[in-house]
C-alpha cells in the first residue's frame, strides 16, 4: 500500500474541488486532489455548458418558428438533429478541453486517481492501493441524478442529463419526469427542436419559484407550449420493446396512453456522500447523509473536514461551488483557525423561455405579514411586447420596517440580467427607494422592474396590514 502524507486532501476535481485545491496551495500548504472519474467537471461536461448549447440551438429554431409573427416568413423549420448534437458535443468538448488542460497543469504528484473513502477522520483510502493521511479534508464530491424506483424496469430507455449530451441524433419523443430546473431547460429545448415532449410533475412545483402566484403562472405558461402537468396522475410506466409506455391522465381529465423513445429522469439530484465512509469520521449527518456544516466556514462541526459544492446540498449552483471551494480550501489550510467566508446574495436563474429567477429570500423563506409585494406583469410591458416576449410576472419582496429589498422571484424576458441587478441591489442592502433613485433607460424590460418597485413603494407607504413590522417581525423566530 502506497502511503501519502499531506496537509489537505481534496476529494473531487470538480468546480468546488479545484477551487479548494488552489486555495490550499495559495496558503503555501501541501495538497492532493483526488478524482475517481474523468477530469472536466460536471458543469462543463454534462451540466451548465452542454445544456446551454442545446438551448441555444432550440432558441435558433424557435426564432425561425416565430418569425412570421413579425411578417418575416422563412418557410418551415427543418431541424437536422445530427448537426444539432454534433455542435453541442463539439463546443462542449472545447469547454471541457480547457478545464482538463488546467487540471492537468496541476503537479502530477498532487493528483490522485481513484475513489476516496474515509477510514477515519484524517485517513482516506484511494482505490485499492493508496492511503492518504491528511491534517484536513475537503469533501467536494458533487451530486448525481436521483433515479426513482418507478424507473427501475426501463433499462436503457431511462436517461439522465449526462446521456443526452452524448446523443448522435435527436430522438422522436421523450417523457420528462420533473419540471424542475433540469427538466424545464432540457425538455423545452427538445420540444423546440422537434422532439415530442410530455412533462410530468409532482405537487404543482415548476422550476425553482416558491411564490404560489408565480408557480401557477409558470405552470400555465409552459403548458401553453407543450403538454405539462405539474401534478400528474400517472397510472403506470413500463417498457415495451424499445419504447416506454405511460398511462396518465391528460389535461382533458381523460386517461391516455403515451409511447415514448425515452424517459428523462429529472426529479432532483442527490449529494455524492453515501459511499464516502462518513460513518468512520464520527461526524453528525443530516437526513440525506450530508455532514452538518456551517455555510460560512464550510466546516463540519468542529472537525477538520469541510464540505463544498453540490456535495453539501445547500445551493447546488456553479458560482456557489466555486465560492464554497475557495472558502473550504482556505479554512482547511489554516485549520483550526477557520474564518467566515464572504457569501453572496442567493441568485438562481433557469434558462427556459420565459426565463425564471429567484433572488435573495424567496417567497417561501419569508414570514407572512412581514413583507410587502411589488408586482409587474410583462404581458403589456412595452419592450417585451415589441420583442413578442410579453409573458411573465415579477414579484419583489420588501421589508416594511426598513424599506429594504428582501428578495424577488420572476418568470419573464431577460430574467438572467434583471436577476443580477436585483441580486446586486440585495447584496448592497438597498431599499426600494434607493433602487428607484437610479436610472432606467427607455424602452427596456427593466422598466417593468421599475413598475414592480413603484408598486412595492406604494405598499410600503400604506404600511403592512397584519403586524407591526418593526416589532412583531423582528421578534419572530
Ligand atoms: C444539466 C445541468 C445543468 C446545470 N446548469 C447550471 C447552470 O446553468 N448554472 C449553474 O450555476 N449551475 C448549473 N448546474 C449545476 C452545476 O453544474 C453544479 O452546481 C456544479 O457543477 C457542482 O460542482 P461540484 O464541484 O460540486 O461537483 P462536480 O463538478 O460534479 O465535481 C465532483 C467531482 O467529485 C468526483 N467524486 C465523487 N465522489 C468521489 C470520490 N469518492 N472520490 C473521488 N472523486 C469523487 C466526481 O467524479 C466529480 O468529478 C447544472 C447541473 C446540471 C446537472
Ligand atoms: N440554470 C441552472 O442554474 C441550473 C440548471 C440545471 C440544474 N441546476 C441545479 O441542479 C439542481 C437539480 O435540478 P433538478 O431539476 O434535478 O431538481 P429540482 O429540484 O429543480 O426539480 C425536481 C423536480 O422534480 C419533481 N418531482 C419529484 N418527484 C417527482 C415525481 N415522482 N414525478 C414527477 N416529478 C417529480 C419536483 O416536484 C421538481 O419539480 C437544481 O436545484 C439546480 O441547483 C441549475
Amino acid at each position: 500500500m502506497k502511503k501519502i502524507e499531506t496537509d489537505v486532501a481534496v476529494i473531487g476535481a470538480g468546480s468546488a474541488g479545484l477551487a479548494a485545491y488552489r486555495a490550499v496551495r495559495a496558503q503555501g500548504k501541501r495538497a492532493v486532489i483526488i478524482e475517481s472519474w474523468e477530469y472536466g467537471t460536471t458543469c462543463a461536461r454534462v451540466g451548465c455548458m452542454p445544456s446551454k448549447l442545446l438551448i441555444a440551438a432550440a432558441e435558433a429554431a424557435h426564432a425561425v418558428d416565430t418569425a412570421p409573427a413579425f411578417g418575416v416568413d422563412t418557410g418551415i423549420v427543418d431541424v437536422d438533429g445530427r448537426a444539432v448534437m454534433e455542435r453541442v458535443r463539439r463546443e462542449r468538448d472545447r469547454f471541457v478541453g480547457f478545464v482538463v488542460e488546467s487540471t492537468e497543469a496541476i503537479d502530477p504528484a498532487d493528483r490522485l486517481h481513484g475513489y476516496a473513502r474515509f477510514e477515519d477522520a484524517n485517513t482516506l483510502r484511494v482505490g485499492e492501493g493508496v492511503r492518504v493521511r491528511a491534517d484536513s479534508v475537503v469533501i467536494a464530491t458533487g451530486s448525481s441524478p436521483m433515479l426513482l424506483p418507478i424507473f427501475q424496469d426501463l433499462g436503457d430507455r431511462v436517461i439522465v442529463n449526462d446521456d443526452i449530451f452524448s446523443w448522435q441524433d435527436l430522438p422522436r419523443s421523450v417523457a420528462v419526469f420533473g419540471p424542475g430546473v433540469i427538466g424545464l431547460e432540457l425538455g423545452q429545448a427538445l420540444h423546440r427542436l422537434g422532439v415530442r415532449v410530455v412533462m410530468f410533475g409532482k405537487g404543482g412545483l415548476v422550476g425553482p419559484v416558491t411564490d404560489p402566484k408565480l408557480r401557477d403562472y409558470a405552470a400555465a405558461a409552459f403548458a401553453q407550449e407543450f403538454p405539462l402537468d405539474a401534478d400528474a396522475d400517472v397510472d403506470f410506466i413500463r417498457r415495451e420493446g424499445e419504447q416506454v409506455v405511460i398511462r396518465y391522465r391528460g389535461a382533458d381529465d381523460e386517461w391516455r396512453i403515451g409511447r415514448f423513445d425515452y424517459v428523462l429522469a429529472a426529479t432532483g439530484r442527490v449529494p455524492n456522500v453515501s459511499d464516502l465512509g462518513l460513518e468512520n469520521t464520527g461526524l453528525a449527518l443530516d437526513a440525506r447523509g450530508v455532514p452538518l456544516f456551517d455555510r460560512e466556514t464550510l466546516q463540519a462541526g468542529d472537525s477538520a473536514i469541510f464540505v463544498a459544492g453540490d456535495a453539501n446540498n445547500d445551493r447546488p449552483l456553479l458560482h456557489e461551488a466555486s465560492d464554497e471551494g475557495r472558502i473550504a480550501g482556505a479554512n482547511a489550510a489554516r485549520f483550526p483557525f477557520v474564518k467566515r467566508g464572504v457569501r453572496t446574495s442567493p441568485l438562481a436563474v433557469v434558462f427556459s423561455d420565459p426565463q425564471m429567477a429567484t433572488i435573495g429570500s424567496r417567497y417561501a423563506d419569508l414570514r407572512p405579514g412581514c413583507f410587502v409585494i411589488g408586482e409587474v406583469s410583462f404581458e403589456n410591458q412595452g419592450r417585451s411586447r415589441v420583442m413578442l416576449q410579453n409573458k411573465g410576472l415579477l414579484r419583489v419582496y420588501a421589508d416594511p420596517c426598513s424599506g429594504r429589498l428582501l428578495g424577488a422571484e420572476m418568470i419573464g424576458p431577460r430574467a438572467e440580467h434583471m436577476a443580477h441587478l436585483l441580486a446586486w441591489a440585495h447584496q448592497q442592502g438597498l431599499s426600494i427607494d434607493d433602487m428607484l433613485g437610479m436610472p432606467f433607460y427607455h424602452p427596456v424590460v427593466e422598466e417593468g422592474l421599475r413598475t414592480a418597485l413603484r408598486d412595492a413603494a406604494a405598499k410600503l407607504r400604506e404600511g403592512p396590514s397584519l403586524v407591526d413590522p418593526c416589532n412583531d417581525c423582528r421578534t419572530a423566530a
